[in-house]
């Protein structure tokens, strides 16, 4: 099938490059030129385990090609999809500007039958705006469809190509045809397709990124009340994690959910409900929780060096707002690199993959460190804000030799309570006791 990706961002381009895979003939369109520009010549723009292989492949055998002109790329396109930014707008609402500019483009643009799809995160109501957005100056049929997307950084690939559900919002039998042939590949082992109307479909992606956002933020007050009644919240959650009911999964505790989607989305989703006339209560609360909680290592820190952090150098491990991705958006190492130099620390900062998007965003506001053991030189104590693998199983010594108290603040409980305390560290994480020298 002949595809066209309009906006060649994190999931504009998984997309592409997957439909590609699977032997479409795939064209992403975007207004960076540059961009644009580094893509045909074969460099990717993001860093997502497994996506540069399928990338380079199909660019060499001609079925993914990019361009900045949109009708050039979408007059041949049977299925054309909008990977656009939803972002925030002042209000909280997603600002659809991107989507509804580019619907405005094609509506003077296609000339024969297309399936337009929203593959961006929307409210309720995008596909009929974009529908009437179109048609104001369109003379052929078409669709909007409303498609949205599950994909996590980090396993993008293997999510989209094995998606748990692929969900399509479309009252249209001749759409529905086009994208069943489309994700016919994607669904063979047995995960479902569902279809439904366009608003349930819109509502479902903001239910379940806001659904998830709901179980991390109980488990992290679950992780306070731990503390404060002396239980240990690996145990809770394993606990609680058995009952198939609830599920293992997203109840990792930690320094609050970040990335360029659950804070944007439950904020969306709570703006149309109050457009709606209705007060998301329990979502106000999960937006609460995480501000507080991207700042729980804060008084601890402050407690351990009597509230005095000036002068004081920290060396933080992990800046991207989750592992095997160089995101930033959101990250919670972000706040916590704020408040310490706002109380007068110096931080160095270590990260595998997201220096260079980080050194853009602070410039010389910390100092980098290009390996994680040169990081701590120096600093009175290790803050860990991202579980990159790679810190799972550091060398425990050569930390103690380094750093000038055996001090770690863990924002990801990645080690053992009582092996740190063996090892002769004060360990500090969240939701458990800490060991104390
Ligand atoms: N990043 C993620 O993991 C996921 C994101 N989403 C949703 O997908 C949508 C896109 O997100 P990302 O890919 O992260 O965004 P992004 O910001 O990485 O990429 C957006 C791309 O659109 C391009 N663009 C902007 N205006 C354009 C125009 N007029 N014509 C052509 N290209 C244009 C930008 O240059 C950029 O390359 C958002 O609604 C997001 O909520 C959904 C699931 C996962
Ligand atoms: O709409 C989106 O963009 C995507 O948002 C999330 O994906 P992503 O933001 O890539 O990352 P997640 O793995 O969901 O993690 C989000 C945040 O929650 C935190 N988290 C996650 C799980 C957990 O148990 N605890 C926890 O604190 C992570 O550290 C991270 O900061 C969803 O998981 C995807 O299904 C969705 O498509």
């Amino acid at each position: 099938m002949k595809i066209t990706v309009v906006g060649t961002g994190y999931v504009g381009l998984v997309t592409g490059t997957c439909f590609a895979e699977t032997g479409n003939d795939v064209t992403c369109v975007d207004i960076d030129a540059a961009k644009v520009s580094k893509l045909s010549g074969g460099q990717i723009t993001i860093y997502e385990p497994g996506l540069e292989k399928l990338f380079e492949r199909n660019l060499k055998e001609n079925r993914l090609q990019f361009t900045t002109d949109l009708a050039a790329g979408v007059k041949d396109a049977e299925v054309i999809f909008l990977a656009l930014p939803t972002p925030p707008g002042e209000d909280g609402s997603a600002d659809l500007s991107y989507i509804l500019k580019v619907a405005e483009q094609l509506g003077n643009i296609i000339t024969d039958y297309k399936v337009i799809v929203d593959k961006s995160t929307v409210p309720v109501g995008t596909a009929e705006k974009v529908q009437a957005t179109i048609a104001k100056n369109c003379k052929c049929e078409f669709d909007v469809v409303s498609n949205p997307e599950f994909l996590r950084e980090g396993v993008a690939v293997d999510d989209f190509m094995k998606p748990d559900r692929v969900v399509i919002g479309t009252r249209s039998e001749r759409a529905r045809k086009v994208m069943g042939d489309l994700f016919g590949p994607f669904v063979r082992q047995g995960n479902p397709i569902l279809f439904m109307d366009e608003k349930s479909a819109e509502l479902t992606k903001y239910a379940a990124n806001s659904f998830l956002a709901t179980k991390i933020s109980f488990m992290n007050e679950i992780a306070i009340l731990c503390e404060k009644l002396g239980a240990d919240v690996d145990m809770v959650r394993r606990g609680v994690g058995s009952d198939d009911r609830i599920g293992k999964r997203f109840l990792f505790p930690g320094i609050g959910y970040g990335g360029s989607c659950f804070p944007k989305d439950v904020q969306a989703l709570v703006k149309s409900s109050e457009d709606a006339d209705y007060d998301f209560r329990i979502l106000n609360a999960v937006m609460d929780v995480n501000e507080k909680q991207k700042l729980f290592l804060l008084p601890k820190i402050n407690a351990f060096f009597n509230n005095d952090l000036k002068g004081k150098h920290f060396a933080l491990w992990g800046l991207a707002f989750k592992p095997n991705t160089d995101d930033i958006r959101e990250a919670p190492a972000l706040y916590i690199i704020d408040a310490l130099v706002a109380a007068g620390a110096t931080v160095t900062v270590h990260d595998p993959e997201a220096m260079e998007n980080v050194k853009r965003l602070l410039g010389d506001k910390v100092s980098y460190a290009s390996h994680q053991y040169d990081c701590l030189n120096d600093a009175d104590a290790l803050v860990i804000a991202t579980e990159w693998s790679v810190f799972r199983t550091p060398d425990f010594e050569k930390i103690k030799a380094t750093l000038k108290n055996p001090l770690i603040f863990d924002g990801r409980n990645l080690f053992d309570v009582a092996r740190m305390q063996e090892l002769g560290f004060h360990y500090e994480s969240v939701g458990r006791a800490a060991s104390t020298i």
